[in-house]
């Protein structure tokens, strides 16, 4: 029996493995929040306590505020399909995990919409947040392994703050290997 004729129409997506993520890779879309030794740091509280300082750029706007909510994912299953992104082009947004498990971050550089191919794809470590800068593209919480809580500091304030887009080829992000 013959295989069935690809779709011609329907392009092969772009298959992706994510990247570790880091403070110098995620430079271009914003902060890597995490107890380094390489940021600034000092002890309080008598030495009881590392204070690691003034990890991230939270933004909301000229006429925002910041909101600190919880947000509780649903693990995502692996190969995972981005079709679309996202922006907030009012202010920013950061995820700090609570739950200690690693999660995917896809993002793309504020300005046009993205291609297919201008997506990064990191795999942040459990012990790693993020803050996107204002207007950078980016998926929606890419939790793995199980349901995951999430500090979320974003904007509250008048305005849309959430555009989206669909891409024009699907990026499958693909098990590590
Ligand atoms: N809708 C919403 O607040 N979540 C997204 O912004 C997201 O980045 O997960
Ligand atoms: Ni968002």
């Amino acid at each position: 029996m013959n295989a069935l004729p690809l779709r011609a129409d329907v392009p092969e997506p772009r298959h992706v493995v994510a990247e570790a993520l880091t403070p110098e890779a995620f430079a271009p879309f914003g902060d890597v929040i995490a107890a380094r030794d390489d940021v600034r740091r000092f002890a309080i509280n008598g030495g009881n306590t590392m204070r690691y300082h003034d990890l991230a750029k939270i933004d909301p706007g000229p006429d925002g505020h910041a909101i600190v909510s919880i947000f509780r994912g649903e693990p995502r299953t692996l190969p995972f399909p981005v079709e679309m992104m996202e922006r907030h082009p009012l202010g920013s947004q950061a995820f700090v995990p609570m739950s200690g498990r690693p999660y995917l971050v896809v993002v793309a550089p504020a300005g046009d919409p993205p291609a297919a191919e201008d997506l990064r794809v990191f795999l942040a470590r459990g012990d790693q947040g993020i803050n996107y800068a204002r207007g950078v593209w980016h998926h929606p919480l890419l939790a793995l392994d199980a349901v995951c809580d999430f500090v979320v500091i974003d904007r509250a304030g008048n305005g849309h703050n959430c555009d989206e887009i669909t891409l024009d080829e699907v990026v499958l992000i693909e098990p590590p290997r």
